[in-house]
């Protein structure tokens, strides 16, 4: 697929001059009884064209014009007019794919939708979908606040100024809000009224940005996002990171001749990913594949500091307040008196527990920091009672005594070894007849659903840790000496497991 946008639909005088080279050769969509209004052609055409058994197939889409001009706040994805459609279709036998490609919006072709995507023309951020009129108004509105004497004289904004005349706002042209000079008097009283009008000009820009909001720092950081990612799945495609997979560092120019690249752009390339911390770069030997020895350990990725320890655990028990009731009651636990919530945060869980099972006393363990936040997150209730703390760490401390341990989105985030360290520490505090409940998103047996195989990509990426599927936890809960294994699949993504642990 190669998909197409146009930019701003308002002609700049420097596009203007080139308008009509770059006009689509096919008609223009009419308004008719679908809604669309006739869109007006400025500059670039939005095209989207396909290349579908090796041919190439343009189609005028009219799609960010037609937006931009009848809605003037959304510029769309990637969207079809009907009518356009409709004569692609009619021209055209590759109608089903340009029903495909009206829905590339819909795949994301910012996320891994992406990958379907050769090269876009144009702006890719409107491909996407991204609300650029919108956006550039309001920028417009961060930086050139109109002046009291402008709201008087309301501008009519049509549609959006083209972007690359936001340096030239104070142009009437432009449509900013600085009004044009008036060529009037002498060259003397000119030159007076130019320096007082500058005067006035410095004192009201000075007043103006003190009242300015923040410089969007995070606007800016979700565009450089965007790229990254295309810059990612441009190494991908290229086969850097194979070309690199099994030698010794290389220079920018040998990779771009394996490649078949130009030199500057591919030394460009591999800066990049070297920013994003895949590739090792030295002066002397080039760029190297970076490799992941060290897995992240899981303090050191959520606590790193006092904050980062309380945004996690708010996070935590936001999620866990959602999928608490469906846990307490996937199956009947009403046979136990005492339970363990192993990693059990702030303790919701825990308080749903104590709310199902009334004569349940459930301790909350988890490591001494967490224990001490955990207070702030205790409501007043006739559960209180029931729901204790104790502090430790679960790989190197005594577990607290129970007839039921509860491990809820615990051992995903753990490597084999050490699920199988916490697995034998649960089982030796256990004794035969206790219960073991298991909750976590178990991966389908074919590894198809690509939801918890992305999940399982994350924990790999954040954690030293996997999603498993639904056999393998059932081994590892065996080999450790739980049986009688029950599986419940909750709604949304979650599933429990109760195995019963049985006498050595
Ligand atoms: C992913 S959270 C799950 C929290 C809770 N069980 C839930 O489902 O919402 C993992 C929990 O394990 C705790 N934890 C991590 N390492 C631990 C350790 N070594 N000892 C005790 N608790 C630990 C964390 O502090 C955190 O509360």
């Amino acid at each position: 697929l190669r998909l197409g946008s146009t930019n701003p639909p308002r002609p700049h005088r420097a596009v203007e001059a080139q308008a009509g080279k770059h006009e689509p050769s096919t008609a223009t969509p009419s308004r008719g009884g679908s809604g669309w209004e006739r869109p007006r052609f400025t500059a670039r055409s939005p095209v989207v064209s396909c290349r579908l058994s090796g041919k190439e197939h343009s189609v005028f889409t009219g799609v960010a014009i037609v937006h931009c001009s009848s809605k003037g706040d959304r510029s769309p994805g990637i969207g079809v007019p009907p009518e356009a459609e409709r004569r692609t279709r009619d021209k055209d036998t590759t109608g089903s794919h340009l029903h495909g490609m009206d829905k590339a919006g819909g795949y994301g072709i910012q996320a891994l939708g992406g990958m379907l995507v050769e090269s876009v023309h144009g702006d890719f951020l409107n491909v996407v979908g991204f609300p650029l009129n919108h956006f550039c108004k309001q920028l417009v509105e961060l930086y050139y606040p109109p002046r009291p004497a402008d709201l008087r004289q309301p501008v009519q904004h049509d549609s959006i100024p083209a972007v690359d005349t936001f340096e030239d706002l104070g142009d009437v042209d432009g449509g900013g809000a600085e009004p044009a000079q008036r060529e009037t008097g002498s060259r003397h009283e000119k030159a007076e009224a130019g320096a007082a009008g500058q005067a006035a000009a410095e004192a009201e820009c000075h007043r103006t940005r003190a009242t300015l909001p923040p410089f969007p720092t995070r606007l800016l950081e979700l565009l450089d996002g965007f790229k990254l990612s295309k810059a990612l799945l441009t190494a991908c495609k290229l086969k850097v990171f194979d070309w690199l997979k099994d030698e010794a560092p290389q220079k920018a120019a040998d990779i771009a001749s394996k490649v078949d690249a130009s030199a500057c752009g591919t030394e460009r390339l591999l800066d990049v990913c070297a920013a994003m911390g895949l590739l090792e770069k030295t002066e002397q030997a080039g760029f190297a594949l970076r490799i992941f020895t060290a897995p992240a350990v899981f303090q050191d990725v959520y606590y790193q500091s006092p904050e980062m320890q309380l945004r996690f655990m708010q996070a935590m028990h936001g999620v866990a307040k959602l999928t608490a009731r469906q846990v307490a009651t996937a199956f009947d636990l009403s046979r136990f008196s005492s339970a363990c919530d192993v990693g059990g945060c702030t303790g919701a869980l825990a308080r749903e527990l104590a709310r199902e099972y009334p004569r349940l006393h459930v301790t909350v363990f988890d490591l001494p920091d967490i224990v001490e936040l955990a207070v702030h997150f205790q409501p007043a209730g006739p559960q209180a009672a029931q729901i204790h703390f104790a502090a430790g760490d679960f790989f190197r401390d005594p577990l607290p005594s129970a007839e039921l341990y509860v491990l809820c989105r615990i051992l995903h985030d753990w490597s084999d070894d050490k699920v199988h360290t916490l697995l034998s520490k649960v089982a030796e505090s256990c004794k035969p007849g206790a219960g073991l409940l298991l909750v976590e998103t178990l991966l389908d047996e074919k590894r198809e659903a690509q939801g918890s195989l992305i999940q399982s990509l994350n924990m790999l990426v954040q954690t030293e840790g996997r999603e498993r599927s639904r056999g393998e936890y059932q081994c590892l809960l065996e080999l450790h000496g739980f049986h009688q294994v029950q599986v419940v699949h909750l709604e949304g993504v979650l599933d429990a497991m109760l195995a019963t642990r049985v006498a050595p």
